[in-house]
This record gives C-alpha cells, sequence and structure tokens, in this order.
C-alpha cells in the first residue's frame, strides 16, 4: 500500500520504519528541512543505543499537498494538540485518503469521522515505547504492538496493514472503543506521574509508594471508564514492556512542549463527573500538568 505518514515524530518515524518493510512509506514532516534529512538519510532506529538498521522512505513536507493527496493511507501521527489545526486543514476538501489516527486519548475518532465522511476512519492503539532522537532518528524503547480497527462498519484496509513482524505487529482489534479505553487508563496512570517523578515507565514500578500512587490513580480511571479492576494487570504489563521509556508526557515537559493532559486527565474527569465518580487524584495530576506547563501563569 501507500502510506503517508503525518508527522515525523518518535511514533511517526517508527512507524515508517517498520511499515516500510511491507509498504511504500512517504513521511511527511512540519519542514523542510526534515524532509530534506530524511530523503537523505533514511529513518535510523536505535535500540538499546545501538542502531538496528536504516530504511529508506520518502519524504514530503505537509505543504507539499500533491505528494501525498492520492495514497491509499494516511497514518496520522500527530499529537492530540494538533488534530484541531489537521482538521480544520483539511475538513472542506472532498476526496481524501482513508485515514488511520494512533493518537492516546479517545473522542479524536468521531471528530474526525464528522469533518472527513467520505474517507474510512481506522482507530489505532501502540503500546511501543519510542523517543525521537533527531529529524531522523529514533529509538525503539519498548516493544509493544500497534492494534487497529475501524469506526463504523469494517475496513479492508485493516487486512491489508496486519503484520507478524515480531518487532512490530499489527493486530485488528475486536473492540476498538474498549482498547482505546483500556490504553486511555494505561495512559492515565503513567504518562502524568512518569511527567512529575520525571522517571521513565518503569520506575513506577520499583518503588513501592509510587506503585501504589499509581494503583490509586487507575482505580479512579477504571471506575470513571467502567472498567473492571482486573485491567490492571495490562497496565502492568505496558509498564513492564516499556520499563526503558520516556512517557511522551514526560518528552513533552521536557520539551517545553504543550502536552495531550486534556485529552487524557481532562476527558476523564469529565468521563467521571457524567458517571458521579469523585476523582481527587485525577484532578490533582491533571492541574499538576497544567502547572509544570505553566498555563495561565505569565512566567
Ligand atoms: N512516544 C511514544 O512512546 C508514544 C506516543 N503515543 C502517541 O502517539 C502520538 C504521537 O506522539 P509522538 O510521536 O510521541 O509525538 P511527537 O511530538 O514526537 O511527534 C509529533 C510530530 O508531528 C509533527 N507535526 C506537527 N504539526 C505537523 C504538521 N502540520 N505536518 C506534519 N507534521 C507535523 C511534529 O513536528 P515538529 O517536531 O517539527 O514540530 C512532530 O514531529 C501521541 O498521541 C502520543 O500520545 C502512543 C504510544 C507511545
Ligand atoms: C505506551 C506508552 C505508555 C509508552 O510510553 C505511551 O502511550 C506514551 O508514552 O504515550
Amino acid at each position: 500500500m501507500k502510506l503517508a505518514i503525518i508527522g515525523g515524530g518518535a511514533v511517526g518515524l517508527l512507524a515508517a520504519f517498520y511499515l516500510g518493510r511491507e509498504h511504500d512509506v512517504t513521511v511527511v514532516t512540519r519542514t523542510a528541512q526534515q524532509r530534506d534529512l530524511l530523503r537523505k538519510n533514511g529513518v535510523c532506529l536505535m535500540k538499546e543505543g545501538q542502531e538496528e538498521g536504516v530504511r529508506l522512505v520518502k519524504a514530503a513536507a505537509f505543504f507539499e499537498k500533491h505528494e501525498y493527496l492520492k495514497h491509499d493511507l494516511w497514518v496520522v501521527a500527530l499529537k492530540q494538540t494538533m488534530l484541531p489545526a489537521f482538521f480544520k486543514e483539511w475538513r472542506h476538501c472532498a476526496k481524501l485518503p482513508d485515514m488511520l489516527f494512533v493518537q492516546n486519548g479517545i473522542g479524536h475518532l468521531e471528530e474526525a469521522k464528522k469533518y472527513f465522511r467520505a474517507s474510512a476512519i481506522l482507530g489505532g492503539v501502540i503500546t511501543h515505547g519510542a523517543m525521537k532522537v533527531d529529524g531522523n532518528v529514533v529509538l525503539h524503547r519498548g516493544q509493544g504492538a500497534l492494534t487497529v480497527g475501524a469506526l463504523g462498519s469494517r475496513s479492508d484496509l485493516i487486512c491489508r496493514l496486519l503484520s507478524e513482524d515480531s518487532q512490530f505487529p499489527v493486530r485488528e482489534a475486536d473492540d476498538l472503543e474498549r482498547l482505546l479505553k483500556r490504553k486511555l487508563l494505561t495512559n492515565l496512570v503513567v504518562n502524568p506521574l512518569t511527567a512529575l517523578y520525571g522517571e521513565r515507565n518503569g520506575e513506577l514500578l520499583k518503588r513501592e509508594s509510587w506503585r501504589e500512587n499509581a494503583y490509586q490513580l487507575f482505580l479512579e480511571g477504571a471506575a470513571a471508564l467502567d472498567l473492571g479492576r482486573d485491567e490492571w494487570e495490562q497496565v502492568v504489563r505496558v509498564m513492564e514492556a516499556t520499563a526503558g521509556n520516556e512517557s511522551s508526557m514526560l518528552q513533552d515537559i521536557k520539551r517545553g512542549k504543550e502536552t495531550e493532559v486534556d485529552a487524557i486527565t481532562g476527558y476523564l474527569l469529565k468521563q467521571g463527573a457524567k458517571n458521579g465518580v469523585d476523582m481527587p487524584l485525577t484532578a490533582f495530576v491533571h492541574r499538576s500538568i497544567a502547572g509544570l506547563e505553566r498555563r495561565g501563569e505569565n512566567g
């Protein structure tokens, strides 16, 4: 398939490297500078400090629309915070490719369906850990999977994406909504706490007091999402598998970027209010992250 990966960040570069084994991949970057770097050097994948390989890919800058408008599928690897601008840019375009959104969070798929009625909208859940270290270099810091499902009726695109690649398996979701909820629960626990403590994912399990905080936060999220306490096991599994990764929220805080806190704790607080679930810990971490972003402050 001809895939355009929109966003050459951590996840975009990771997906380009692995999906590029089987598909014809174009990475769509925000800047011409990154486009040129990728055209010249390809995507370089690192694991445990070692270079694993280089994948030659096509690259286009976001404004060069003709370069990727006719592809079979767009894999949208932008942050939640970038989606409003993405929707605004394309909402009036009549014929667009089908799209796979891989963001953490939930509500964006319904939003995409509203804007892009003619395109199939797929949702993807990524449990890999990844960090971009340069415009064309990504560190694969935790083995997971990409699990894909369709919003509404099943799309044959999913079959074409499925892969047994042991380092980057692509699986089909039985129940996309439930999968997104479970991932959200993981992100509720891992992302804000690692961002507050300034530590990698695995540290949350190593210290008894942090593990207890993580569990108490998990209980609030599980209640708000109407998921069982047994989900804790899968949250722990992701923390173990991505133990050496810095969560995407910690990476954002370190770089002084806006985080996805509204799509994670913000969304859950609304869900809790709707379902009559008291969420004092979630409110605490939400305000704490907003404070680290220095929202509403002058400094
Ligand atoms: N990192 C991880 O380990 C994981 C991340 N996720 C989720 O995946 C999603 C993506 O995260 P991640 O890759 O870490 O984020 P990054 O911030 O690393 O990547 C986002 C990329 O989008 C680019 N971008 C912004 N605007 C445009 C535009 N108009 N056109 C093209 N590119 C654009 C940015 O470019 P520039 O840098 O030039 O501004 C940046 O490279 C998030 O929802 C995250 O929560 C899920 C699982 C794991
Ligand atoms: C899977 C995990 C927790 C990896 O760090 C993630 O989703 C993120 O960092 O946003």
